[in-house]
């Protein structure tokens, strides 16, 4: 199997064979970006499609260029079409997460880069100036708007905005199966209500890598009946990138997690030690934020390997920064939570670490496609604790080996370092990354085999290991809200936020990114798992003043 520009190609077509079927101007755009060839889905999509208008359903893996595959289709009938009146919406392309939106835009644009007069392509996503945002899109001429659903339903609020979409021609949801998944669905609904009705015939486009069977209860809200379902996945393979070696590391206990990964980072960095471009998926913000912190310590200033963190916690420019930066190193260790989990092209990542828990064997799936895109070869390891390990038992399909290299004896000769690394790690950093640790498990308890009693030992077993001298104390309410009322070993404690209700303090400090927590500071199914208790200042009340925690083998007792 060739490649060409690193997207695997089966056929082999180059894009000549689309002369006389897709504008040529399009074909000027493909061959500005250094394309030869189609990839299997742009192939698939634009020769099979019965029109360039057909509704679809198309699934194909990650990284093997799905963007072009729905960007091409839609441009082309734009183009082959009478022109709308000026301020009207030909193309709404809906997207999970604000970097992805980005990112489709910049495919867009490079796409279109040989059109005269160009189309304007409008990105619209939350964490921007919404007002000055509108102004741009009021006053300009969007043809195609990329969106996510938040900040689309925002805009689509105003009557005169929402009529602006009222002759859309297209309407594709990017990573479909999440968009309609339940996290999504009540604002894709809301979004759908405002948009002029399916019956006006807009084409509907779903794209994947996955699409689990439960989505096609819910198809009919973007798709007609008989919209055409293409797939470049044989059912009976693995779902994931075949060139992808994908290991697992698992240890006794969380005591092992962070001196294991630090050792299993340094061995596939002496491995491969030119290039090493690794991204470390965890399942919340404030685990992200304090794996940042830890390997910031432990890696220095001076490391050759610049430490990157991206997570819903930080502001939108310290986003879209990172990303920049990110996209253009040729190295570097990115700590990441699932905003970056699925699309996000991130070229030559050569590892994906996990861990932890994904939350489920999809986003496993999303999480190892940020690595062998577009005919690259990379590595995925996933590092899991033994009572976490019924993942892997779970899903047998993933096609998931054992690392072949013993880490045990040289992450115990790393444990000094790491426990001198956590030391200078902010409290709050830690108490928000305990708290948010708790929130997210606390949605497995039953495959954990964890009474609730023995979840809060696991998690201030994660406090002990993280150098907190004490399980950091949780609002009463939070505990409350997480069901853990009244179980044993938890700091229960008044916290108070702080003035202004945003989170201030720890992680999102001076960056405006925090948000107060919702109630579990895991939650799962969503784009971001939302951690809990940004900024808050803890209080012990009089009832927790005295609890004191035994911390002996096991974690706390009270
Ligand atoms: N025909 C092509 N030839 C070479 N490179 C391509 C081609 N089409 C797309 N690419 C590049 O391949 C990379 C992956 O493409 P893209 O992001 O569209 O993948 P995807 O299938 O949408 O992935 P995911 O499932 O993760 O969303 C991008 O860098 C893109 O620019």
């Amino acid at each position: 199997m060739a490649t060409q520009n690193g997207v695997a190609q089966v056929a082999q077509q180059t894009w000549s064979i689309m002369n006389g079927k897709l504008d040529p101007r399009l074909l000027q755009g493909i061959a500005r970006m250094g394309f030869e060839y189609l990839s299997p889905v742009q192939e698939m999509t634009l020769t099979q499609l019965p029109t360039y208008r057909s509704d679809c359903l198309v699934q194909a893996k990650t990284g093997t260029g799905k963007t072009l595959a729905f960007l091409l289709p839609s441009l082309h009938s734009l183009l082959q079409s009478p022109p709308l009146p000026k301020g009207e919406v030909a193309i709404l392309v809906m997207s999970p997460t604000r970097e992805l939106a980005l990112q489709i835009a910049k495919e867009c644009e490079a796409v279109t880069a040989s059109l005269v007069p160009g189309i304007e392509c409008h990105t619209a996503y939350g964490g921007t100036n919404k007002d000055r945002e509108l102004k741009k899109f009021t006053s300009g001429d969007p043809k195609i708007v990329v969106a996510t659903p938040g900040r689309l339903n925002d805009y689509l609020s105003d009557q005169n905005v929402a009529r602006r979409f009222n002759r859309m021609r297209t309407l594709v949801l990017d990573e479909a199966d999440t968009m309609l998944d339940s996290g999504f669905l009540i604002a894709i609904t809301e979004i759908l209500s405002r948009l002029p009705p399916k019956s006006q015939g807009w084409q509907g486009m779903c794209f994947s890598a996955t699409m689990p069977s439960k989505i096609d209860t819910v198809l009919p809200k973007v798709l007609k009946p008989d919209y055409t379902r293409l797939s470049t996945i044989d059912p009976n393979e693995s779902p994931t990138i075949d060139k992808v070696p994908q290991h697992f590391v698992i240890v006794p206990s969380n005591r092992e997690v962070y001196n294991t990964l630090y050792a299993l980072l340094q061995k596939e960095h002496e491995m491969s030690p030119t290039g090493f471009k690794a991204i470390v998926f965890a399942a919340t913000a404030n685990g992200v934020a304090l794996l940042n912190a830890l390997f910031t310590n432990l890696l220095g200033k001076n490391s050759s390997i610049q430490v990157f963190q991206l997570q819903s916690r930080l502001s939108q420019a310290a986003r879209t920064r990172t990303t920049n930066e990110f996209k253009a190193a040729t190295s570097g260790l990115m700590l990441a939570s699932d905003v970056i989990g699925r699309g996000m092209d991130f070229p030559n990542t050569s590892h994906v670490f996990q861990v932890g828990l994904p939350s489920n064997s999809d986003q496993y799936i999303h999480r190892v496609g940020r690595t062998a895109r577009a005919g690259n070869e990379g590595r995925a390891i996933i590092l899991l604790t033994q009572r976490e390990s019924f993942f892997l038992k779970a899903n047998r399909r993933l096609t998931i080996t054992p690392y072949p290299t013993d880490l045990s004896q040289t992450a115990a000769a790393l444990s000094p370092q790491v426990e001198t690394a956590f030391q200078s790690v902010d409290e709050t950093i830690k108490s928000k990354a305990y708290q948010a640790w708790l929130g997210f498990h606390k949605t497995s308890t039953k495959q954990l085999q964890l009474t609730n009693e023995g979840l809060v030992e696991q998690a201030n077993e994660v406090a002990e290991t993280i150098g907190c001298p004490e399980p950091p104390m949780i609002d009463r309410q939070v505990v409350g809200k997480m069901g853990l009322k009244g179980v044993r070993g938890l700091n229960v404690g008044h916290v108070e936020r702080p003035s202004g209700g945003r989170g201030g303090g720890g992680v999102g400090r001076g960056r405006g990114g925090g948000r107060g927590g919702g109630a579990n500071g895991g939650g799962r199914g969503k784009p971001e798992p939302m951690a809990n208790g940004s900024g808050r200042v803890a209080k012990p009340t009089s009832e927790q003043g005295g609890r004191r925690r035994n911390r002996g083998k096991g974690g706390a007792q009270d």
